[in-house]
Parts: C-alpha cells; sequence; structure tokens
C-alpha cells in the first residue's frame, strides 16, 4: 500500500466529476433531502478512467466530508489503496463491492429515505408500483436488439424492488443482497427492511437518476397506500377503490 502522501494524488483533483470531489458535493445534497443525516446513508464512485473505487469514511456526517477524507480502493483486487489517517472506511462498503463485484456498477447511492423506510413496512417482500410516469426513468429487464442498451421501464409497467430484512452488522446484509441480486437480477436497487435502500447504475449520474425516481415513487405509493388504492392496480382500476366514480 502507498503511504498517506504518496496517495494524496488519488483524491487531489480541481475537477469537480472527480469521485472524491463528487461524493462530498452529492452527500450533501443527500443531506438536504434528508436521505444522509445523522451520519447514515452514503455514496461509492468507481473513477471511470482508472477504475479505482472511492468510498467515503465510517459514522461521520457525511454533509462536512472532505476530498481527503476519502478511502481509495483498487476497482479488481479491493485493496486498500488510501486510507485516511485516524478514519474507518463505511460500514457499507462490503455491500459496495458486491455492488462492483456482481451488478457491474459504477457507482452505488445509500440512503436512509423515510420514504424507503415507510415503504419497507408497506409491502412484505418486494415494492411495487404500476402505471405513473415516472417509472420510465428505471432500467427493465429488455435490451435495444439493434444497441444492446437497457431499455426503460413503460409508464405502464410494474417497478418491482426487492425487500430484504436488516441486520444487527452491516457486512451481514452482504448474503441478503447477494440473494436478492440473484432473484431479481434486473434490479437496480435493493431496500433494506427499517434501514433504507441501496441503488446503483452504470454510472453515478444514472444511480443518481434510479435513486430519485424511485424516491419519488415510493412516496407517490405510501400516499396511494394512505388513500386505500393498491400502487400496483392496473391503470384505470383506481376508482374502484375511492369514492370518485
Ligand atoms: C446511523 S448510521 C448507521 C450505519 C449505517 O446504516 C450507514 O448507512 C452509515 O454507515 P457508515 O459506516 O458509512 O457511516
Ligand atoms: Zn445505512
Amino acid at each position: 500500500m502507498r503511504t498517506i502522501s504518496q496517495a494524496e494524488d488519488l483524491v487531489d483533483s480541481q475537477d469537480p466529476h472527480h469521485p472524491a470531489n463528487l461524493i462530498c458535493t452529492l452527500c450533501k445534497q443527500f443531506f438536504n433531502s434528508n436521505w444522509c443525516t445523522g451520519t447514515g446513508g452514503g455514496i461509492s464512485i468507481k473513477h471511470p478512467d482508472t477504475g479505482h473505487l472511492y468510498v467515503a469514511p465510517s459514522g461521520v456526517q457525511k454533509e462536512k466530508m472532505k476530498p481527503q477524507d476519502m478511502f481509495v480502493l483498487d476497482g479488481t483486487t479491493f485493496e486498500y489503496l488510501r486510507v485516511p489517517k485516524g478514519l474507518k472506511p463505511s460500514a457499507c462498503t462490503p455491500l459496495f463491492t458486491a455492488c462492483y463485484k456482481y451488478k457491474s456498477a459504477g457507482a452505488i447511492v445509500h440512503t436512509h429515505s423515510l420514504n424507503a423506510v415507510t415503504c419497507s413496512l408497506i409491502f412484505e417482500k418486494e415494492f411495487r408500483i404500476k402505471g405513473v410516469e415516472q417509472i420510465k426513468a428505471i432500467p427493465s429487464s429488455r435490451k435495444d436488439p439493434n444497441t444492446g442498451k437497457v431499455l426503460s421501464l413503460n409508464w405502464d409497467d410494474t417497478c418491482i424492488i426487492p425487500i430484504v430484512e436488516n441486520q444487527p452488522h452491516e457486512d451481514q446484509l452482504r448474503d441478503p443482497l447477494l440473494d436478492a441480486f440473484e432473484k431479481y437480477p434486473h434490479t437496480c436497487a435493493v431496500i433494506v427492511r427499517r434501514h433504507g435502500i441501496f441503488v446503483w447504475g452504470p454510472t453515478i449520474d444514472k444511480a443518481k437518476i434510479f435513486n430519485e425516481a424511485l424516491d419519488y415513487l415510493m412516496e407517490l405509493a405510501i400516499k396511494m397506500h394512505q388513500l386505500g388504492i393498491p400502487p400496483d392496480c392496473d391503470v384505470g382500476e383506481e376508482s374502484s377503490y375511492t369514492s370518485k366514480h
């Protein structure tokens, strides 16, 4: 492993899109959205050029982090290339590396979103919502036959996100996460009951979009549930659950 001073170049960049800078910027935004408060949640980003993995420290106020606080891991061996003095890597690191290894993720967003936690109390094994325009921001299991690119869900498709049980320690969530990967090979997220959500994508921009769209859908699902409308009911069927005819 390189010494701290030798590894400074791994986090020292004027580029706002450099992972060490971007994690700090986005965690501030996520704090303001109530997604990463009280030290909860976090973000990990793979450097698109070097393949290095950037991980935030554990137990710190995520909105106050500096680029120099970032841990850096080799993208293939997961060995630490940079360990900031006096800090521990995020407890979610084994979950982030699982997403890099098995989902070819370019970035992972973990939030303690109230909408995700509330949905984990309403839904049993899967979060399901259907027939909402915002669903078009979520990837589907289909690929474009010409380009091979993953296609988005159609607005009247059902968006399904698996829910796993929370565990006393983050590393114990790795096996449930791997089970969810196997059962839901096309999902871009896993909800952890009474805890939050992990969302990944091929890039940080995509992971951020998926997270925002899912949070919107989870908030809507809670409101539909409160109105007595099943969030995954067919389009046009909602009036049979309300007084509107
Ligand atoms: C009050 S946060 C408990 C740990 C957690 O769930 C989390 O997301 C933050 O863990 P970290 O080690 O990254 O601080
Ligand atoms: Zn968490």
